[in-house]
């Protein structure tokens, strides 16, 4: 980086919501000759610490007014930030204004998602949509040819380090530019998503006319789905913490596909509030149980399919005990995902140098789900297992006998696993586990083949869950000839006598939902 890039420091802007370690900056800028220009309490707490001060209305001669909602919006703050100081014309038209370019601004704004998320008042909330600081930010980042904008305390000590260095330089300057620009960004999603939906409730049919994100970039994956194909990661600070926000404690890099399986593998499991293990390939389980304890639940996973566990991303909704983590140090196995470990399991885990183990934040569905499709994002309210229709209790029985207890304890079982599972999902259990797993089908047919052949012999005995109605009574049909003895599915088909017809004439238990779980 070259020398002459750096422009010095002389004159600087602070106008501070969050006030962490503004003494600290004050006392720096100050002892490095800076001349510091400040707003109402900003100045008053740098006053405080001992440092002097130039109050902004001295500079603009305008008192701050109507509650603080015009303090800094004044040409000689703006034409002050804004001049371009490459230009001899910008020089001179300052000269001629009386008015004193600014190097440095340091600005955080007023903390509106904090208020929407306190529950304040809709007034409450508009008074902290912050105007004057993101007008200053905007100016100053444009302006980066000519000053550095600073918008976090966590940037103080390069702020410092500037001091001492004679000033940021072009490209450091550049990227505080870049970051100034994402944080405004960041808060204007905020601030829209928020009128739009408390200002404009009635423009549409119950969702905001406008939605947007701001994602930061959390990692740089080695490569996506394939190797070919550049991805990151990005994070999202207004969505609850997930897998993206996941602790590596040990293992390889995690890679795309293992953020997918991980997902996958995370939400599946906590459809379930008994100890559960899900064991995900391709983002479909090849292995789902719950257990008296996570050992269990993992033992019972496993036995489903071990051919396609080889390799598969597992996730717990408890704690991984040692029994568990032994278990799954003899398994080939790309990634672990748990709330937390127990004592030395981790260390067990860790026998296996490229396993990736993985402590998530505690689980917080997310309410919308997006999907991307060619010129647009689809959006729908995510799907839980907590409809009316996933409660048995509302379940209609329209063939054979009531399920006993054990068999009613498999069908909900079944019910909540089959969400996980890719349409056309059927699932057969036994014992509260899968034992057998069509999945990704375009017919249900073909689904019920798949469930009943992984299964083999299990299928006799076992009950099955089917995610949407059977068209047609062929792919019961197939279930029943493969000795299941109870069948849970929405209903709702225009055949579902036939299909009922198909149970009854085998003496076979078929509930009605009443509700889809749809999963593609
Ligand atoms: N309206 C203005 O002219 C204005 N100028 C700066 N602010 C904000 O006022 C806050 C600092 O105010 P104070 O120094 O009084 O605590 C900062 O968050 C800054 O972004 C303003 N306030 C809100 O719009």
């Amino acid at each position: 980086m070259s020398e002459e890039s750096r422009r010095p420091i002389r004159r600087a802007l602070v106008s501070v919501y969050d006030k962490t370690g503004l003494d600290e900056l004050a006392r720096a800028l100050s002892d490095a000759g800076v001349e510091i220009v400040s707003t109402g309490s900003t100045a008053s707490q740098i006053e405080k610490a001992g440092v002097r001060v130039t109050r902004v209305e001295e500079l603009t001669g305008f008192p701050e007014c109507l509650d603080g909602r015009v303090k800094t919006l004044h040409p000689r703050v703006h034409a002050g930030l804004l001049a371009d100081l490459r230009l001899p014309a910008h020089v001179a038209q300052l000269a001629e204004l009386g008015i004193e370019p600014f190097d440095l601004l340091v600005s955080n704004l007023y903390p509106f998602r904090e208020t929407v998320a306190s529950g304040a008042s809709v007034d409450e909330c508009i008074e902290q949509i912050d105007i004057g600081g993101p007008a200053m930010v905007r100016a100053a980042a444009k302006n980066h040819a000519s000053v550095a904008v600073v918008t976090t305390p966590l940037a103080y000590p390069a702020v410092v380090e500037a001091l001492g260095t004679g000033g940021f330089t072009l490209p450091q300057r550049r990227r505080l530019a870049a970051r100034a620009f994402a944080d405004i960004a960041e808060y204007d999603v905020a601030v829209a998503q928020w009128t739009s939906a408390v200002l404009d409730p009635d423009d549409g049919d119950g969702w905001p006319a406008f939605t947007g994100m701001a994602l930061r970039r959390s990692a740089v994956l080695r490569y996506g789905e394939n190797p070919h194909q550049p991805a990151a990661l990005y994070s999202d600070p207004d969505s609850p913490p997930g897998l993206a926000q996941a602790e590596q404690l040990h293992g390889k890099e995690m890679s795309y596909n293992n953020y997918v399986d991980g997902d996958a593998a995370w939400r599946a499991v906590h459809d379930f509030t008994d100890p559960c293990v899900a064991i995900i390939k391709h983002t479909n389980p090849c292995g789902i149980a719950v257990g008296a304890d996570v050992a269990e639940a993992h033992r019972k996973a496993h036995a489903c399919d071990p051919v396609s566990a080889f390799g598969g991303v597992i996730a717990t909704n408890v704690p991984v005990s040692v029994a568990m983590a032994e278990q799954v140090a003899e398994i080939f196995t790309e990634v672990i995902v748990a709330p937390s470990y127990e004592d030395g399991a981790v260390e067990v885990l860790s026998a296996k140098k490229n396993l990736r183990i993985l402590r998530a934040p505690e689980w917080a569905p997310w309410p919308a789900e997006f999907r991307q499709v060619s010129g647009g994002l689809l959006v729908q309210m995510a799907d839980r297992v907590d409809a009316p229709g996933d409660d048995p209790a509302n379940w209609r029985l329209v063939s054979g006998e009531a399920a006993g207890d054990a068999t009613m304890a498999d069908l909900v079982f079944a019910w909540r696993a089959v969400r996980s599972v890719k349409s056309n999902a059927i699932l057969l259990a036994s014992d509260r586990a899968a034992v057998g797993v069509g999945m990704g089908q375009v017919n249900r047919v073909d689904s019920a083949r798949l469930a009943v052949a992984r299964a083999g012999e299990r299928a006799a005995g076992s009950v099955a869950a089917s995610d949407a109605f059977f068209p047609f009574a062929d792919g019961p049909q197939i279930l029943i000839e493969a000795g299941v003895r109870a069948i849970v599915q929405p209903g709702g088909s225009i055949r579902d006598e036939e299909v009922i017809a198909a149970a009854k004439a085998a003496g076979v238990t078929m509930y009605l939902t009443g509700t889809r779980h749809f999963f593609h």
